[in-house]
């Protein structure tokens, strides 16, 4: 069918590369209009050409269903293609929100939405933009776990990119394959290690997919940027593997030199295809990977590891957010980690530059006020030769000690912080030590999804008499004990990830730098006000993160810029407003 519509736009998408006003990184792309943009605006050219009338609606980017106008039924062929009523976008949202709410359980919404996603993606965009906090529980943690165990039952429709063991040497080919050529960020698995849920093989793909639509619906990262991939390598799950309709490679796993191979393979593909400046999200690989592939690939590519780097960040940023409530500073605390993976150590490890910073102390100094716990117990000297490197510079000299309520019962910690990926590690006798002796003790239960979560909000508050400050990796409602009412923060990389991406495209950053984590929790930390504080509300709503996500970007620029990182010149006088002119809008073009 030939070719009629042509979109146009009075003011560029600032993330699309196609225009010269706004320039974050190479490529062409698709440009879009402004929010206000009417039929009758005075409209540049535009040099893509898309399908009309059927293709149009079937066409997920561009469709937008019962909201085409008079003139855009006649002009692109869609006369009697759709119902005569004509929806706005507002009306359409109130029709799919009342259809989301009418679904009793939680993976009928996300297959519902996601399907939304496929159809149109303006409406879905808006949709979860204008509904966050209801929404984001479907799209992402808790929900997303169940759908990654069940993905082969509910698959529908691919979206992203799977590439296995069987496509070693053609890789490149693969990314070819994908249809838009301007790709800035990428978030990949394995899926080893999805949530606390542990290996879900090619059906980890549920993470990805919703890690990026909140890159685009809280960082404001055009969707047409983004890129979902899985790497399937096999699975050590026998669930999956017995299950018919499993959609990965049907054995186990395969490590070693072969899997090392892919990954390489894989990384320079993704440089040759989309440039140095993609940015690659290692997401939820098993530890004995994840340490290893950013160890390899951070010098050399834009990349980063969320579990490991953007969950150290966001816990920073409710850690010094908390800090008005307990008095002192990160020093005055002594943490105790409880999991040792990636994202315990990670966080250690940032809390440990931060607190050597801030008192401009050595690093090994800093780390005395933090200890590790894993599932064999305290992590100590004793047990040095057998420790995995990522826990060893936190193992100190003491007995060993195996349970957790001992451990408290020795160390006294003024903080704990779960990443265990195991329910119910806080009981009620641990939380009841902790709060013995500590006034005000900050307890984190990061591990997700709300099944793993190391206790409940209600939990921490019963047992600790009301006197924690609780933050958890995947949303608790809030919780009364004797008369106040707590607000539950939510201490999730999600935070973190869309704000830094958005930082990284705007300088046209080469590498992330630990600094530029730590620029993002301060920012994030910034964002918290007595009013929080006052609810012991460590991390703002959700409905708040698009601008939140602008400062987070602004201040990873600018820490990108400082460091030499940045590539784009010349460095934009303001930075914020540059973020928020560049953040993607999913209001609805007119095409002419
Ligand atoms: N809120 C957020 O933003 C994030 C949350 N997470 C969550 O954190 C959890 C862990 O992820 P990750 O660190 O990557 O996983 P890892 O597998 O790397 O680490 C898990 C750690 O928990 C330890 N562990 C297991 N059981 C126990 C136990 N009973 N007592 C003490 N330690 C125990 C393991 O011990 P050992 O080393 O001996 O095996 C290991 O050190 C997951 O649920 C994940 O969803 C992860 C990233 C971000
Ligand atoms: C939030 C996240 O990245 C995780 O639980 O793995
Ligand atoms: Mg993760």
């Amino acid at each position: 069918m030939e070719c009629q519509l042509k979109m146009v736009c009075p003011r560029p998408d600032v993330l699309d590369l196609n225009n010269s006003k706004h320039d974050a990184g190479g490529g062409v792309g698709d440009t879009y209009c402004e929010d206000s943009a009417t039929e009758d605006q005075t409209f540049i050219p535009w040099n893509q050409l898309v399908a009309s009338g059927v293709d149009l609606l079937r066409d997920p980017r561009y469709n937008k269903g019962t909201a085409f106008s008079e003139g855009e039924r006649d002009r692109h062929y869609l006369r009697g293609l759709l119902p005569p009523v004509v929806l706005t976008q507002e009306r359409q949202i109130e029709r799919i929100l009342q259809n989301v709410r009418s679904y009793e359980n939680n993976l009928e919404k996300y297959v519902d939405v996601m399907d939304l996603q496929e159809r149109n993606e303006r409406l879905f965009y808006k949709l979860l933009i204008d509904h966050v906090e209801e929404l984001l529980p479907i799209v992402y943690t808790p929900t997303v776990g169940e759908a990654c165990q069940k993905f082969g039952n509910i698959f529908r429709r691919p979206h992203g990119l799977y590439i296995t063991l069987k496509d070693k040497g053609r890789v490149r080919d693969i990314l070819r394959n994908w249809a838009e050529p301007n790709v800035q960020v990428i978030v990949v698995t394995d899926g080893e290690r999805i949530l606390g849920l542990g290996d879900l093989g090619c059906q980890g793909m549920g993470i990805p997919i919703g890690k990026l639509a909140l890159y685009t619906a809280l960082g404001g990262i055009r969707p047409s940027s983004t890129l979902p991939i899985t790497i399937d390598v096999g699975t050590n799950n026998q669930t999956l593997l017995d299950n018919p309709f499993y959609i990965g490679l049907r054995h186990k796993r395969v490590g070693g030199q072969a899997y090392d191979e892919l990954l390489a393979e894989f990384m320079l593909a993704c440089k040759k295809t989309y440039g140095e400046k993609v940015l690659v999200q290692f997401e939820d690989f098993a530890n004995h990977n994840a340490f290893r592939l950013l160890a390899k690939y951070s010098s050399s590519y834009l990349v980063f590891n969320d579990d490991i780097q953007g969950t150290a960040a966001v816990a920073l940023a409710g850690l010094l957010a908390a800090l008005p409530l307990t008095g002192g500073t990160l020093a005055d605390h002594e943490f105790l980690f409880v999991g040792a993976g990636e994202a315990g150590t990670g966080i250690a490890e940032l809390i440990t530059i931060e607190i050597a910073r801030q008192g401009k102390i050595k690093v090994e100094e800093a780390r005395t006020k933090i200890y590790l716990a894993d599932s064999k117990g305290l992590v100590t000297k004793s047990r040095i030769n057998t420790l995995e490197t990522f826990k060893k510079p936190f193992a100190h000299d003491m007995p060993e000690i195996t349970k957790l309520v001992d451990v408290i019962k020795k160390l006294k910690p003024t903080a704990m912080i779960g990443t265990t990926g195991k329910g119910g590690q806080f009981t009620q006798a641990v939380l009841e030590e902790i709060s013995s002796y500590q006034e005000k003790p900050i307890v984190f239960a990061l591990s997700n999804p709300t099944s793993q979560s190391e206790c409940t909000a209600e939990e921490a508050y019963k047992f600790t008499k009301g006197k924690c400050i609780f933050a958890s990796g995947s949303p608790f409602p809030p919780v009364t004990y004797e008369g106040k009412t707590y607000t539950i923060g939510q201490s999730n990389n999600a935070y973190i990830f869309p704000g830094l991406g958005l930082g990284c495209v705007i300088s046209g950053a080469i590498r992330v730098h630990d600094d530029m984590f730590l620029a993002a929790a301060e920012s994030l930390a910034n964002e918290i006000s007595q009013d929080h504080l006052d609810k012991k509300q460590l991390f703002p709503a959700f409905s708040e993160i698009r601008e939140i996500s602008a400062h987070i970007g602004a201040a990873t620029a600018a820490k990108a810029y400082e460091l030499g990182l940045a590539t784009k010149l010349p460095k934009p006088s303001d930075l914020l407003s540059y973020a928020k002119s560049c953040m993607y809008s999913p209001v609805y073009r007119q095409y002419r």
